[in-house]
């Protein structure tokens, strides 16, 4: 079963503040689709919404084409974790779980499956008040995926995590992709993404400004550019500067190079007999993509952590 969840002409108003300001988009099954912008862009208020706890002030999210809150079986449509607190702090995390499955009409042996796809096996006796942020996540993630749903959506998971849990989290995403589910991930962080992501959503200010491929984003920003190193910066410069190149002098030996492909660039340094000691074309991280992204964006600048109002 394939789903996928759409977004079309979401708005949402808090009084004067206007959080979701007709937001439209798709997470498409087979796809890990990263949802990014800066605290306070609306993301939160999105997920809500598409989860009907929220009511738009206008338009509608749908997961497999119906409204979440007219789903029979929730749980077997769309898996979601919002907010990983939110267990009871006495509860073992195997009674958590029982209990969901227990409300929702999902057989209990489906409790030991996730117990063990979200690696708990070893807490699961234990009362979840106990546990540290990367086991609530775990535990948040094994409750999205009670239903086996074709479609799965997670809020920050990745907020506060250590390495070792980021790369847990990625590979799992990848693999409930790869499974054909639709996944739909937000983070204020673009860097969490890298890696994790095959399509991208930005928004500010509940607006979207970016609908798009991280591959077709990621070659985009990357511009033909060509990083140099060489010994003798100036010459260089001087040398490829001569035969039309763009050149900017970057960190320490180091050259960018654009407006000449790497074969040329050998070609003239070797002619103008200048040493070098590594090319490289140059592979834009998904953080750069995403500043060239929203540079006229103000909100933005101010970095991850600025705040859209
Ligand atoms: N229940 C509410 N009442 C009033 N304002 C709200 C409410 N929920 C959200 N907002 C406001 O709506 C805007 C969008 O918030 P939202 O939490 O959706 O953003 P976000 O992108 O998820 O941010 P973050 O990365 O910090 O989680 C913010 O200005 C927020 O203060």
């Amino acid at each position: 079963m394939e789903a996928t969840i759409e977004v079309r002409g979401l708005r949402k108003r808090f009084g004067p503040r206007l959080a979701v300001d007709g937001l439209s988009f798709t997470a498409a099954p087979g796809l890990v689709t990263g949802f990014v912008g800066p605290n306070g862009a609306g993301k939160s208020t999105t997920m809500r919404m598409i989860l009907g706890l929220d009511r738009p002030d206008e338009g509608a999210a749908l997961v497999g084409g119906r409204p979440y809150r007219s789903l029979r079986t929730p749980l077997c449509h769309l898996g979601a974790m919002l907010d990983a607190s939110a267990v009871h702090p006495a509860r073992r995390a195997r009674d958590h779980l029982r209990w969901l499955a227990h409300a929702n009409g999902i057989p209990a042996r489906r409790v030991g499956e996730v117990i063990e796809l979200a690696g708990l096996g070893s807490v699961a006796n234990r009362p979840a008040g106990g546990f540290s942020l990367g086991m609530r996540q775990r535990l948040g993630i094994a409750a999205a995926l009670l239903g086996d749903p074709p479609a799965l959506m997670f809020d920050e998971p990745v907020n506060g995590l250590d390495p070792e849990g980021v790369a847990w989290i990625r590979g799992l995403l990848r693999s409930l992709a790869a499974q054909g589910r639709a996944v739909l991930v937000s983070s204020h962080l673009m860097s969490e993404l890298e890696g994790g992501a095959d399509h991208l959503v930005v928004i500010g200010r509940g607006r979207v400004i970016a609908d798009t491929g991280v591959a077709e984003l990621l070659a985009a920003a990357s511009g033909g550019r060509t990083e140099l190193r060489t010994p003798d910066r100036q010459r260089a410069m001087t040398a490829l500067a001569r035969e039309g190149a763009e050149v900017a002098a970057a960190e320490r030996d180091a050259v960018t190079v654009s407006g000449l492909p790497a074969e040329r660039i050998i070609e003239v340094l070797t002619a103008a007999r200048v040493p070098f000691t590594g090319i490289a074309e140059h592979r834009a991280t998904l953080e750069e993509a995403y500043m060239e992204l929203t540079r006229d964006a103000v909100e933005f600048r101010a970095g991850t952590g600025g705040e859209a109002l």
